[in-house]
C-alpha cells in the first residue's frame, strides 16, 4: 500500500540527513509503531508518508502512485484519505467539538464553503457519528479549550474519522497524556483500526504501548531503520541500540 525506496530527507542548510535510505513497505491492516530517540527522524518520516514533507532522495509510492510526481490537487486527494493525529492535537481551541470535527472535511471541499462553514445535514450527522464513536456524545457544542488532553485527542481522532481514512498516521499522539489516558487513546485507535481495516502508523515514545498495541515495530536511529519486526522481537539489545548513548 505504501512503499518507501531509498528515502532520505536533508533539510535546507543541514549537513546531516534527518532520515536516510529508508526502505520499507506497509500493507493494509498493519498497525505499526515507530520508535526512536528525540531527533531520530520519526516526525520527518511520518510527514513524508502524507506528502507534507517530500523526500530529497528516493521515492514514496502510495497505492502505486509516486508522491513526488503528483500535482498539488492529486496530493490533496491523497491527504483527504490520510487521517493525521498530532501530539498537540492541532485543534482550534475557541471552536466547538463539532466545528473542529467538521474541519476534517476541508480537504474535500472548496475553500469558499470551508471558510463560510456551510455544512450539510448529512455532514453534520456524520460528524455526530464520529463524535459518538470516540465517546464524546454530549460534548458536541463544548468549546475545545474546555476539554482535557484525552478529550482533545478524541476530537482529533473524530476529525480523522470523518475523513473516511484509508491510512491513519500519528505523530506522538499520546506524548502529552498521562499513562492511563494514553492507554485509552491507544485502545480507541486500535479498535478503530480493526473495525475499518486501516493501515495505521504511529510514532510513540513509550515502548510498552508499542508492545501492547502494535503488530509491527520499527525503530529509527539517526534517521536509519535499525529494527523492523514483531514487538516481541524488540528486546533489551534493540532497546539499547535505539535509545542507548553510544
Ligand atoms: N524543519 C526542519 N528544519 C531543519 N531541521 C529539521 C527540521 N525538522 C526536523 N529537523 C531535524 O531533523 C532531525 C529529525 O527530526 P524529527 O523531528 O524528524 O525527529 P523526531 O524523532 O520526530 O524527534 P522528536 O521525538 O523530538 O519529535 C533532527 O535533527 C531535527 O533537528
Amino acid at each position: 500500500m505504501i512503499e518507501c525506496k531509498n528515502v532520505s530527507v536533508t533539510y535546507p542548510g543541514s549537513h546531516t540527513k534527518a532520515i536516510q535510505a529508508v526502505n520499507l513497505t506497509f500493507t493494509k491492516g498493519e498497525f505499526i509503531c515507530v520508535l526512536g530517540k528525540s531527533g531520530a527522524g520519526k516526525s520527518t518520516f511520518i510527514r513524508c508518508l502524507n506528502g507534507l514533507q517530500m523526500p530529497t532522495e528516493g521515492d514514496i509510492r502510495l497505492q502505486g502512485r509516486k508522491l513526488n510526481s503528483l500535482k498539488e490537487a492529486e496530493l490533496r486527494e491523497i491527504r483527504r484519505h490520510t487521517g493525521m493525529i498530532f501530539q498537540h492535537f492541532n485543534l482550534i481551541p475557541r471552536l466547538t467539538v463539532i466545528q473542529n470535527v467538521l474541519t476534517g472535511l476541508f480537504g474535500s471541499r472548496s475553500s469558499f464553503k470551508s471558510v463560510t462553514g456551510l455544512f450539510t445535514n448529512e455532514e453534520k450527522e456524520a460528524a455526530n457519528a464520529a463524535i459518538s464513536n470516540v465517546g464524546l456524545t454530549g460534548f458536541e457544542n463544548r468549546r475545545v479549550e474546555q476539554l482535557s488532553g484525552g478529550q482533545k485527542q478524541r476530537v482529533g481522532i473524530a476529525r480523522a474519522l470523518l475523513q473516511q481514512p484509508v491510512v491513519l498516521l500519528g505523530d506522538e499522539p499520546v506524548a502529552s497524556l498521562d499513562p492511563g489516558t494514553a492507554n485509552q487513546i491507544f485502545t480507541l485507535l486500535r479498535n478503530m483500526h480493526d473495525d475499518l481495516g486501516l493501515l495505521t502508523i504511529i510514532n510513540v515514545h513509550d515502548l510498552q504501548l508499542a508492545k501492547k498495541y502494535a503488530d509491527r515495530v520499527i525503530a529509527l536511529r539517526e534517521g536509519e531503520v535499525i529494527f523492523d519486526g514483531l514487538p516481541e522481537e524488540f528486546g533489551d539489545n534493540e532497546y539499547m541500540k535505539t535509545y542507548g548513548d553510544e
